[in-house]
């Protein structure tokens, strides 16, 4: 955890009680309906982890966080409320007896109880051990769950002071989560990430001992914002380049990557090893690219056959000489990762890629992956969007590309390897989104499907 957090005492886990057995049974069955569900299209059933009791400063519910083993190993947040007779308004998981009661349980991120318990209890990045301020009921007007594609569920409460959004975090993992970690750490030198204003940890039993991490974090609210994937959908619909928006999309996140690299440097490879830049990275680059396109070759059948062109480009990447250094990145940089405000960009969710395991989110890794990844989404944003001109994407992208060289010091045009570098980061993260869509958005895989044969027949 990070040294802001030690100040807070972690909320610890207890055991389920049996007259609590139906009460999980219920959530278990109901959980993997949910968007946000992480283990799509396994059928094996969930166990519980234990419970994190949270109180509701005026006792209206019983607020309870449920920890349950997901059947990949991972842990699920799902914190639910239990109330005495029928809720109004969505969220209603069922109903059940509980320790001898009926009760009706309610998704808590729908529930005012659960989001008075939460603020009473999160650690304000302001006053210490303190809740945020400005919390009367009148804070709770307008409170809204967002409906979009998520993998975590994030609550609105525009009458916070300032205005905040309450991020819990479904899949929860022992140590800081980058989402806490990261946007604390720029918030002083970059100003395009939105400000932490509170966050929550909790604590629960592993095998290896007692694990601690963050379950949620509120977070300024970026007001009058567009959502960048909207936004360019929109304009590829009417068929306006993304223009201005695309070269200060590029700019601001050179500006993230430097911010990176200040406030959470690269401790340098420790003495003895010859983890040095040049080829050495090329080859452990190209080693880690390899692994994740067989680990999506046997995850999505549909790329076998071009099995032999994806490790042919790879091994392109283990001959170059000029890697620039790995360093602190974002990870899972898309559109919709980015919020188009009256002054500029703001980038959201440092989480890293849901599907990758916890370990692999924080590495060290190349830059360019980012850009690579927004590459990704204009071609994503030009087709749903439906434009219908072909130039439409490739000028978007010139534009993001030239605005990234020009802040990062590079300049224009890229260098052989920079474009060697993105072509292949490009199909890296267009092979992880053909198993995204196989198995969250079956109707969208022919996107990346499509991004990768172009990639593939150097086209791309
Ligand atoms: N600080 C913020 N201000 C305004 N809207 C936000 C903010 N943070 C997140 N959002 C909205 O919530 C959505 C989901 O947030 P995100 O952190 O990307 O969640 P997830 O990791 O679950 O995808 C974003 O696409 C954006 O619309
Ligand atoms: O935002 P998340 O961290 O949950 O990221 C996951 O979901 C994204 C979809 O919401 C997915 O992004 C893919 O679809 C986007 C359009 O909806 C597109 O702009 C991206 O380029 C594309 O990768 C992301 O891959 C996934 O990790």
């Amino acid at each position: 955890m990070t040294a802001q957090d030690t100040t807070q005492s972690p909320r610890p886990a207890r055991p389920v009680a049996a007259a609590e057995t139906d009460l999980v049974a219920a959530v278990a069955a109901w959980a993997p309906e949910q968007r946000w569900f992480p283990a799509k299209g396994t059928t094996d059933a969930l166990s519980s982890i234990g419970v994190v009791d949270l109180a509701d400063p005026v006792g209206e519910a019983e607020v309870l966080l449920l920890l349950l083993r997901l059947p990949g190993g991972g842990v699920l947040q799902v914190p639910v409320t239990l109330r005495p007779e029928q809720h109004p308004g969505p969220g209603v998981v069922g109903a059940v007896e509980v320790r001898g009661r009926a009760v009706v349980v309610v998704d808590g991120c729908h529930d005012p109880a659960f989001l008075r318990a939460w603020l009473a209890v999160a650690r304000s990045a302001e006053d210490g051990d303190h809740g945020p301020e400005g919390l009367g009921t009148e804070a709770l007007t307008g409170a809204r769950v967002l409906t979009g594609e998520q993998s975590n569920t994030s609550v609105l409460l525009p009458g916070l002071d300032p205005p905040a959004i309450l991020k819990v975090f479904r899949g929860i993992s022992t140590g800081a989560n980058p989402d806490v970690e990261v946007p604390l750490a720029l918030s002083s030198t970059f100003a395009g990430v939105p400000r932490p204003l509170a966050w929550l940890t909790g604590s629960w039993p592993e095998a290896e001992g007692e694990a601690v991490g963050h379950l949620g974090v509120l977070s300024e609210l970026v007001l009058d914002a567009r959502d960048g994937f909207e936004l360019a959908c929109e304009r590829a619909a009417a068929g306006e380049d993304l223009g201005d928006l695309a070269e200060t999309l590029g700019r601001t996140t050179a500006q993230m990557h430097l911010a990176l690299r200040t406030s959470l440097p690269t401790p340098p490879p420790p003495p003895g090893t010859t983890e040095a830049a040049g080829t050495a990275t090329a080859r452990r680059v190209a080693a880690a690219l390899a692994a994740r396109a067989s680990a999506a070759l046997r995850d999505a059948p549909v790329l076998v056959p071009r099995a032999d062109r994806v490790a042919e480009l790879i091994e392109g990447v283990a001959e170059l000489e000029d890697l620039p250094p790995l360093q602190r990145v974002h990870g899972d940089y898309h559109l919709g990762q980015v919020l188009h405000a009256h002054d500029g960009w703001r980038v959201l969710d440092f989480e890293g890629e849901p599907q990758a395991p916890a370990a692999e989110r924080a590495r060290p890794d190349l830059a360019l992956r980012d850009l690579a990844g927004m590459l990704r989404s204009v071609d994503y944003a030009a087709a749903v969007g439906g434009a219908q001109d072909p130039g439409w994407s490739a000028r978007a992208r010139e534009r993001l590309v030239a605005g990234y060289l020009d802040a990062s010091g590079e300049g224009t045009p890229a260098s052989g390897t920079t474009v060697q570098l993105l072509r292949a980061l490009e199909l890296d993260k267009a092979l992880y989104e053909v198993v995204y869509e196989s198995r969250n958005r079956p109707d969208w895989v022919h996107i990346p499907l499509g991004a990768v044969d172009r990639l593939l027949g150097g086209t791309g």
